[in-house]
């Protein structure tokens, strides 16, 4: 676990990266700020302007390698890590991700595009969505993407669009009826979800499988939620889905991959503490190792598909500190609150406002100072609720300053909007004291790229 900094020059101690709330590379550099990836986040913020996303490749590699070696190494059959890449899309993460030997779970046309653009493969793909369109199916069929079938209703739209020229690989997607405590929203295991045909329909799936035989059924799927700190839900995940394997043995689908999903946890705030990524590949292999092994059935293929572990806590967004609000205590407000503004919110980070997420923040130019005043954090946007991180305790802190906040990988970018049209940020990747610029700024013209105007609204 990494909660503090360090201030050597030595590498950090290798960790799970999910387990610590900064990125691994971070420390505190002879200037008193806080250094990511041998850059110093002031710097970065004067060079590539506020609110700024800053990703750490180490860390991100890091994560990418805990999954994909552990796999290998306690799994007695073959393996494959997915990239969930609906935690933050873009060309350069699907391309490091590739880099490192990961697959790429795309849930769009949209994630779909950029990850052959990044240079991925149909064998590299796998196609999620529980409304997918006629064009996405199609687009998944050229390009040989695996198709992760999410209903009855799209076993029939495939049925018709794969021919036995152009069969279509698949996995069905099973909704295991399992429930796991997380916010409500990220839940998607249990019966009563979109998501996933029921097992109640299985017979039905399977029938018509037997009778369809440009689809190629290659194996069973199956994500139970997300930011999920409890093993056990992935341990009873995996005994329902044997019990359905041997099923589809019986019938005879050409079974050889089993995807267990993502949903790894990760340290957002001190009190966190999720697992580390050795630990659920473990519990997660071996469940699978008793599942089938021991019951005498083929080892499957094991693929996984994390999102928010991979790369949440690889990231930071700083912020420039804007004018603070004093309100007095009162019967209704005991201690009185104190707002300060950022010039960002949650048009580059929903998670609070949507999943009441918290959050750790730090400031940049002097990250180890004693947080004593009592602060919240408040967006720009205008919605009451645009607050970011409400009662946080915060060094005094005065306008001008960088604040970062740890850990925003994960469906921050993915989830931004332009709401009060407002250009998303910058973001750049760090390593080794080198600053590249993977997604830029967006600009006031890039807002009105979309927007047509009919000349007879004219003055
Ligand atoms: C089908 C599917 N796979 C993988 C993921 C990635 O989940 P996480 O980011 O929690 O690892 C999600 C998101 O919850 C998902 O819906
Ligand atoms: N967007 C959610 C995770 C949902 C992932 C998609 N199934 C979050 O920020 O926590």
């Amino acid at each position: 676990m990494v909660s503090t900094l360090s201030s050597s020059t030595q590498a950090t101690p290798v960790v799970s990266p999910n387990q610590s709330l900064y990125p691994l590379t971070s420390r505190t550099n002879s200037q008193g700020h806080l250094e990511i990836g041998g850059c110093d986040v002031v710097e970065l913020v004067q060079e590539f302007g506020s609110p700024l996303y800053i990703l750490d490749e180490w860390t991100l590699r890091r994560a990418c390698q805990l999954y994909r070696d552990t796999l290998a190494q306690c799994y007695g059959g073959t393996s494959q890590v997915l990239y969930a890449t609906k935690a933050w899309n873009c060309l350069a993460i699907c391309a490091l991700a590739l880099q490192e030997g990961l697959g790429l779970d795309v849930a769009s046309g949209g994630e779909l595009y950029t990850a052959l653009q990044a240079g991925a493969k149909g064998e590299d793909l796998y196609l999620h969505g529980n409304a997918k369109s006629v064009e996405e199916l199609k687009m998944a069929l050229e390009v040989g993407c695996t198709v992760v079938v999410d209903s009855l209703f799209e076993l029939e739209q495939l049925a018709a669009l794969a021919t036995p020229e152009q069969p279509a690989r698949l996995l069905l997607r099973i909704n295991p009826g399992i429930d796991v405590h997380t916010h409500e929203y990220i839940r998607t295991g249990q019966t009563d979800s979109k998501f996933g045909i029921g097992q109640f329909q299985l017979p039905q799936a399977f029938e018509f499988l037997s009778q369809h035989l440009q689809l190629r059924c290659v194996g069973f799927h199956a994500h139970i939620g997300s930011q999920i700190f409890d093993l056990q839900g992935h341990r009873d995940l995996v005994g329902v889905l044997a019990q359905i394997w041997r099923q589809g043995l019986h019938k005879g689908l050409p079974l050889q991959e089993l995807n267990v999903g993502g949903g790894l946890g990760i340290r957002y705030v001190e009190s966190d503490d999720p697992p580390s990524i050795p630990a659920w590949v473990e519990t997660v292999a071996t469940a699978v190792q008793q599942g089938f092994g021991l019951a005498g059935i083929p080892l499957p293929k094991l693929l996984c598909e994390p999102g928010r572990s991979l790369i949440g806590p690889a990231a930071v967004t700083a912020y420039t500190l804007g004018g603070q609000k004093g309100i007095p205590a009162s019967d209704d407000l005991p201690e009185g609150r104190t707002y300060i503004t950022i010039d960002g919110g949650m048009s580059d980070n929903p998670r609070p406002m949507t999943y009441q997420a918290r959050y750790t923040a730090r400031l940049a130019n002097r990250p180890e100072a004693e947080p004593t005043q009592l602060v919240t954090v408040a967006g720009k946007h205008c919605e009451s609720g645009d607050v970011l991180l409400r009662d946080i305790r915060l060094p005094d802190p005065v306008a001008g300053e960088v604040l970062v906040v740890l850990a925003t990988g994960a469906y921050n970018y993915s989830m931004a909007s332009n709401y009060n049209r407002y250009p998303r940020p910058a973001a750049v990747l760090v390593n080794e004291g080198q600053a590249q610029l993977i997604l830029r700024r967006e600009t006031y013209a890039d807002l009105i790229r979309q927007d047509l105007l009919p000349e007879r609204l004219l003055r």
